[in-house]
């Protein structure tokens, strides 16, 4: 069986490794793994970290690209790797415009299209955009649904979707588990880079952020309570590795720059990301893979937006939504760094997205063992 898998971004590269390299290792199957180039530096670094090559690079990255340039770019590029090799199977994940494309020429071509971390929805068409759109189109084309978590499954099977819908986890467990037992190097370049985390006292708080829908105001109130935190909370560090949308940095540099203890930083390698996660005392994120790692390092999840297609986490107590105003999230922050039990209760629950076993179960259901 000949398995194409897709990948665009940084994330689409962390959550299809691990099931790669479990197909790779099969003898009853050929996998093949494509990079779009979506996120061209990000998603390399990653395959890079886990000592994997890509198959088939595709480089279709522009500068400037838009979500119209970017698709035609994909819709030409993907059909010529389909024509050319032939693939029983193809594999996408998430909700990028490459999976969407991936999984609809799939479609098209008469293949068989597995869509992993399927099901996910805030049943807003125009938000996430263009994601949500995309995850229901991937859906349509899809022969089989990965589902991350029972409450994704349901989701599916309240648009009528019943057949071959399995729920398996996460495979961003399955990366981060891996990582764990790997990131001394990633260990050492964050002391090198932040010497204060060599003191084991101290308290870090990770903050991340990067959607669409959070550039502008909303960024920046979510930087304003950041400072704030940080004027309040002195001797803790607050880690900002700052994402590469040029957007981002406009507007958090010039709002954060000047306090001592907050650490704004380049984007962190896989290895080094999971350092800071297992050494985070909280975390304040709007990207949804952290959301979904952090528990398994049993640190407690600010979301920064209104609405979450993953509140699998905010049910089982270990991540909370407060939204992009200020006062709200200085309000919950600073009851997790003041209050040792309402801490403990959130870092202690436990995670609902996944036990590190999501890619064997994918491989099974792939060649019909399961
Ligand atoms: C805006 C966007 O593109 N969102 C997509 C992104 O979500 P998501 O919001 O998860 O994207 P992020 O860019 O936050 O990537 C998260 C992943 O990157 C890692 N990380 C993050 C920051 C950093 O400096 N270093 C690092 O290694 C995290 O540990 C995590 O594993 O990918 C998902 C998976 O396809 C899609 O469902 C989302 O629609």
């Amino acid at each position: 069986m000949k398995v194409l898998m897709i990948v665009g971004t940084r994330p689409e590269a962390i959550k299809m490794i691990p099931v790669y390299r479990t197909l790779s290792a099969r003898e009853d199957m050929t996998a093949c793994l494509l990079l779009t180039g979506q996120h061209r530096e990000m998603a390399r670094s990653v395959l890079d970290l886990f000592g994997v090559n890509a198959d088939i690079d595709l480089d279709l990255m522009e500068h400037g690209q838009t979500l119209l340039s970017l698709s035609a770019r994909l819709t030409a590029g993907l059909s010529r790797v389909i024509v050319d090799e032939q693939p029983d199977v193809i594999l996408v994940q998430g909700d990028t415009t490459s999976a969407m494309i991936g999984g609809m020429l799939g479609f098209y071509a008469g293949c068989r299209v597995g869509h992993i971390e399927a099901g996910l929805r805030t049943g807003n068409l125009a938000s996430p955009f263009p994601e949500e759109f995309n995850r229901r189109v991937i859906t349509l084309g899809a022969h089989w649904h990965f589902a991350p978590t029972a409450a994704a499954a349901e989701n599916l099977r309240s648009e009528g979707i019943t057949l071959n819908v399995h729920t398996v986890g996460n495979t961003v467990i399955d990366a981060a588990l891996d990582m764990a037992d790997q990131m001394t190097p990633g260990k050492a370049a964050m002391f090198d880079q932040l010497p204060f985390l060599d003191d084991s006292s101290g308290k870090s708080v990770l903050v991340t952020v990067h959607r669409r829908e959070n550039i502008g105001t909303r960024m920046a109130g979510i930087a304003a309570a950041v400072g704030e935190l940080a004027t309040l909370h002195s001797s803790t560090h607050f880690v900002v590795p700052v994402h590469p949308n040029p957007a981002v940095g406009a507007v958090v540099r010039p709002i954060l720059e000047s306090l001592e203890n907050v650490h704004l930083i380049a984007p962190l390698y896989y290895d080094q990301m999971i350092y800071m996660l297992s050494r985070a005392f909280l975390v304040l994120t709007d990207s949804g893979g952290i959301q979904e790692e952090a528990p398994s390092f049993n640190v407690p999840v600010l979301v920064l937006r209104n609405e979450s297609e993953r509140m699998e986490g905010v049910d089982a107590g270990c991540s909370r939504l407060v939204g992009t105003e200020p006062s709200c999230i200085v309000k919950e922050a600073q009851t997790l760094l003041s209050d040792p039990v309402a801490h403990a209760m959130m870092a202690n629950s436990a995670n609902p997205y996944g036990d590190g076993c999501a890619s064997q179960k994918i491989a099974q259901i792939l060649s019909g063992i399961e």
